[in-house]
């Protein structure tokens, strides 16, 4: 079928969720999200969406964890770019938007699978020093250990600052025996980081039976499907305990959340969250602290900041 796309960049993070709604309810067969945090102008691709049933216009507004980005969505030739346009500005007042740039662009005889070939010739291998995320698409990098990832629809391709951020604080500081859990597993991506680089198990848990797939096909794909355990939120064994937590999640849930995630850490043992703003640190350092977590140290790459705690108490 051919295609035509319309772009729109946007420079403030709680516009991201909406643009990709209002693209969605206007009939949009696909739409992916681009970082462009980093300044480099490239086509950094996060993940793609396909609609899922109606979705509401107001219900993404701030759930968006990109600030720079370029949103790009897929529509039938037959749609007139003028009217889409007009619309689009129109839903988000785009006079008073001037962050946000839109423009048109037609393929002809672009087929979808075409499109996802040009979205996945965007990313690129992800260097973490010795480990190297890779795509299945891509020849494996010599040298370095490879995590092929397969994101589908989920988050987790590894070229977001918080998943990097996490992805090295696993990789230094997990140890041989030790048990972690991935808490927002999404494609997985933490997990498996973890339990290739040590003789370690792994769980991933996620509210989205999904992405609890995807991570599944994930650990397959590089082997470790024997050490990584993958279950939905319900399904997640209770009473046990791990030495490593690492949870990419966002500020919100990090908080719901915090009395289980502490629950689930041995004595002695760290935790990893990720997902805030540097904004946010202060009071997720005191929410913690509350739950007997010392928060000793952080790392932060722009606006993302990881907090490392340590669950107060002997091993
Ligand atoms: C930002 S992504 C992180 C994915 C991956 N861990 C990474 O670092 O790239 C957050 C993930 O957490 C999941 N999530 C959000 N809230 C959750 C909750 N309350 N319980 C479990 N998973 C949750 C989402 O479905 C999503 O897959």
């Amino acid at each position: 079928m051919p295609l035509k796309s319309i772009t729109i960049e946007v420079s403030e993070s709680r516009e991201t969720g909406f643009v990709s709604d209002v693209l969605f309810e206007l009939g949009a067969l696909s739409v992916s999200i681009s970082d462009l945090y980093q300044g480099t102008g490239a086509e950094d691709p996060i993940y793609s969406e396909q609609p899922q049933g109606t979705v509401s216009l107001s219900a993404a507004r701030g759930q968006s964890l990109w600030r720079n980005a370029r949103i790009t969505a897929l529509f039938p030739l037959c749609f007139d770019s003028e009217a889409l346009l007009m619309t689009i500005g129109t839903e988000f007042g785009l006079e008073q938007t001037p962050t946000m740039r839109l423009y048109s662009e037609v393929f002809d005889d672009k087929s979808p699978a075409e499109w996802v070939a040009r979205v996945q010739s965007s990313f690129q291998p992800i260097c973490l020093g010795e480990l190297t995320i890779t795509f299945p698409w891509h020849p494996r990098e010599a040298g370095v250990t490879n995590v092929v990832l397969d994101p589908g629809m989920t988050f987790g391709s590894g070229e977001h600052a918080t998943t990097q951020l996490c992805a090295r604080w696993v990789m230094e500081n997990v140890g041989k025996g030790m048990e972690v859990l991935d808490f927002g597993t999404g494609s997985g991506v933490l997990a498996i980081v973890a339990a290739v680089m040590e003789d370690v198990r792994a769980v991933g848990v996620d509210l989205d039976a999904d992405a609890v797939q995807v991570a599944r096909a994930n650990a397959e794909r590089n082997g470790v499907a024997d050490r990584v355990s993958l279950y939905e939120n319900e399904d997640e064994p209770e009473g046990r305990e791990y030495d490593l937590v690492v949870a990419n999640i966002m500020a919100g849930p990090l908080k719901s959340l915090a009395d289980r995630l502490v629950s689930r850490l041995k004595p002695g043992g760290m935790i990893g969250l990720s997902g805030v703003l540097v904004g946010q640190a202060e009071e997720m350092r005191a929410w913690y602290g509350e739950r007997g977590i010392w928060i000793e140290n952080a790392a932060v790459d722009c606006e993302w900041v990881l907090l490392v705690g340590r669950k107060m108490g002997k091993r």
